[in-house]
């Protein structure tokens, strides 16, 4: 980041009220497919996983426990450790597929290009150095020449972008509350101005009202910054608040990506229905349906549509056909073989 005539978060315009939308392509992943090779046999954790990613757009990737969302998080910075092991696919950034650099290629292309933030990322910090000094540390370790005056300006605009007190800069991780540490955090992860951010359940361990907060700034940063987000999660609300386009996972799969306010209104793949319509609203509060039967499980996923023992409106073909995630309606994707019977009758 050698651009210090721009003040961050300070110079920037009023970003249009959707600017991702007809913006280019920032992150294409392809037939992504991870498995976990237990003693048990193999768990297919990401079993052809496909989306698309613009600048400037956030896009949210929700499903139950476990259907492979954090595991795409890793493999898209090649963090994946063993027993996993990416079996195929490719993820295209700005058209160079990181799946296949080295790992020192990766590790100059983390932070500067694409950034993770977890939840456990606030307990990652050195709990032996302050922050000014993690912030220069990931700095100099993608060869940015750091001068100490400009680096003393960068940081205190840096952490006042994230909201945090210059003083934060002289403070040791112990000294600040979770939410303080998790945006430290957030300042390290956008210090380089990456263009893509995956943030894996940022702030699932932080109370309600901070959790908003978080969120606020991130979205904030975000659209200063024209980075991509990924935001991983579980909470609908909040995917509500904070993305504009929606992916839905199921056992390893992604099962619909719709506009946000187009899958709360009109959700087209029968899982994403039961999802909705597990939500608390007001006139049911308090009544929070679970959706009937277990995910399947990844050693040895049904055959056909991985859905189909838990969907309301299974048929024949189901049972033995995998769906493919296919344009159903004007941006809308969905893996589902309601929609091909829609077609053929058209
Ligand atoms: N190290 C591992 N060894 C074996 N199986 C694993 C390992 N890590 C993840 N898995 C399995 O891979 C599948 C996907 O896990 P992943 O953590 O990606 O799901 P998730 O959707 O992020 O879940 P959560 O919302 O709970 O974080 C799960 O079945 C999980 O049990």
């Amino acid at each position: 980041m050698s651009d210090t005539s721009l003040r961050m978060g300070q110079t920037r315009p009023e970003p249009a009220a959707r600017p991702w939308e007809g913006a280019e392509i920032v992150l294409g992943v392809r037939d992504l497919r991870v498995s976990y090779y237990t003693p048990r046999g193999p768990v297919r954790a990401v079993n052809g996983v496909s989306f698309t990613l613009r600048r400037g757009e956030a896009f949210g990737l929700v499903g139950e426990s476990g259907s492979g969302k954090s595991t795409i998080a890793l493999s898209l910075l090649q963090l994946i450790k063993p027993p996993g092991r990416i079996e195929g696919g490719q993820a295209l950034l700005d058209g160079k597929d990181i799946l296949s650099l080295s790992e020192e290629e990766m590790r100059r292309l983390r932070l500067a290009e694409i950034a993770l933030i977890t939840q456990g990322a606030m307990n990652s910090l050195n709990p032996v150095m302050r922050i000014r000094d993690q912030i220069i540390d990931a700095w100099r370790d993608h060869g940015e020449p750091v001068n100490c005056r400009e680096a003393e300006d960068r940081i205190r605009d840096l952490l006042r972008w994230v909201g945090l007190r210059p003083e934060v800069a002289r403070m040791y991780p112990h000294e600040l509350s979770g939410g303080m540490k998790q945006r430290a955090v957030i300042a390290i992860a956008i210090s380089m101005r990456p263009k893509v951010i995956i943030a894996d359940e940022p702030t699932s361990a932080l109370d309600v009202v901070v959790q908003r907060q978080i969120m606020q700034t991130l979205r904030r940063i975000q659209r200063e910054l024209g980075a991509a987000v990924i935001l991983i999660g579980h909470d609908m609300g909040l995917m509500a608040q904070f993305v504009d386009r929606l992916g839905v996972m199921y056992a390893g799969k992604v099962v619909e990506v719709s506009p946000v306010r187009d899958i709360f209104k009109d959700p087209l793949h029968p899982y994403t229905q039961l999802l909705i319509a597990s939500l608390p609203s007001l006139a049911r509060k308090g009544q929070l349906q679970g959706i009937p039967g277990l995910p399947p499980s990844l050693l040895s996923p049904p055959p056909g549509c991985p859905f189909h023992p838990r969907c309301p409106f299974v048929m024949d073909r189901c049972r033995v056909a995998v769906p493919l995630l296919e344009l159903k309606r004007p941006n809308r994707l969905v893996a589902c073989h309601l929609y091909e019977r829609d077609e053929e009758q058209a």
